[in-house]
């Protein structure tokens, strides 16, 4: 599903350039439950920023589903995004000012289908997630754990075939980030390849794979080490 070769990403200030993605070569497979790993400033989130098409400022290749990107426009890559990949964030980034229901909506916004059917999408959706008596309230009126309960299910409400998540847990309580962690296994059973970033192993351990960054470069790949190859030496 995703291919990466020789991708590189770097940030100017001033005169000074400094490298935050080295040379990575990396191919995740439709289905898989892959978890990236590092110390702060490893250049986590920027990688999981480039998969999500939120950032158009690299070098290299990236081939999504057979598409390539790096020769996509702005607009083009902002519509394969929209249609195909969810994305959940640490801080949830749910619109203050719209209902449960009016957030789990909007990706459906952006997609051609009728009224009718957007809103039985959203009550199935609400349903799914337990979240049914909560539609009308707003995400100031919810616990963090229901809020991204609510992030989660907007991700995925428009059936993306990529979700990506970035510390989704790192706000919550260990009991809430347990019953976050378990829909994201269900999501990933069901079909969804998943990649998140965290720095947990308990969160870890949920993923089928573990990829580790340092200072920009991958320094190891579980799925790499098992087929027999070497940890790639710094
Ligand atoms: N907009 C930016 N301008 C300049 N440098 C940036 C910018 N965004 C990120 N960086 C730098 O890129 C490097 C990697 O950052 P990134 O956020 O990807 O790391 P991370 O591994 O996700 O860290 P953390 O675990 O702390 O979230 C850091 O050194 C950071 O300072």
């Amino acid at each position: 599903m995703i291919e990466l070769n020789q991708l590189e990403r770097s940030y100017k200030t001033g005169h000074t350039e400094t490298w935050v993605l080295r040379r990575i070569k990396l191919s995740i497979r439709e289905g898989e439950f892959v978890t990236i790993m590092g110390p702060s400033g490893a250049g986590k989130s920027s990688l999981l920023n480039v998969l999500a098409m939120l950032d158009d400022q690299w070098r290299g290749e990236f081939a999504f589903s057979g598409i390539e990107v790096q020769s996509l426009n702005r607009k083009q890559r902002a519509e394969l995004a929209r249609q195909k990949i969810g994305m959940v964030f640490q801080s949830y980034h749910l619109l203050d000012d719209l209902t449960v229901a009016e957030n789990i909506d909007l990706p459906l916004s952006y997609k051609n289908i009728p009224r009718s059917e957007r809103q039985a999408l959203v009550a199935d959706t609400l349903d799914r997630f337990n979240i049914v008596g909560k539609k009308d309230l707003y995400p100031s009126q919810l616990s963090g754990g229901q809020q991204q309960l609510v992030g989660i299910a907007r991700a995925v409400i428009h059936r993306p075939s990529l979700l990506l998540a970035d510390e989704p847990t790192g706000n919550l309580q260990s009991a809430q980030a347990k019953e976050i962690m378990e829909l994201f296994r269900q999501l990933n059973e069901e079909g969804a390849t998943i990649v998140q970033v965290t720095h947990s192993d308990v969160n870890a351990r949920y993923g089928t794979r573990t990829i580790e960054l340092r200072d920009g470069w991958i320094s190891s790949d579980s799925a790499e080490v098992g087929a027999g190859k070497q940890e790639v030496q710094l």
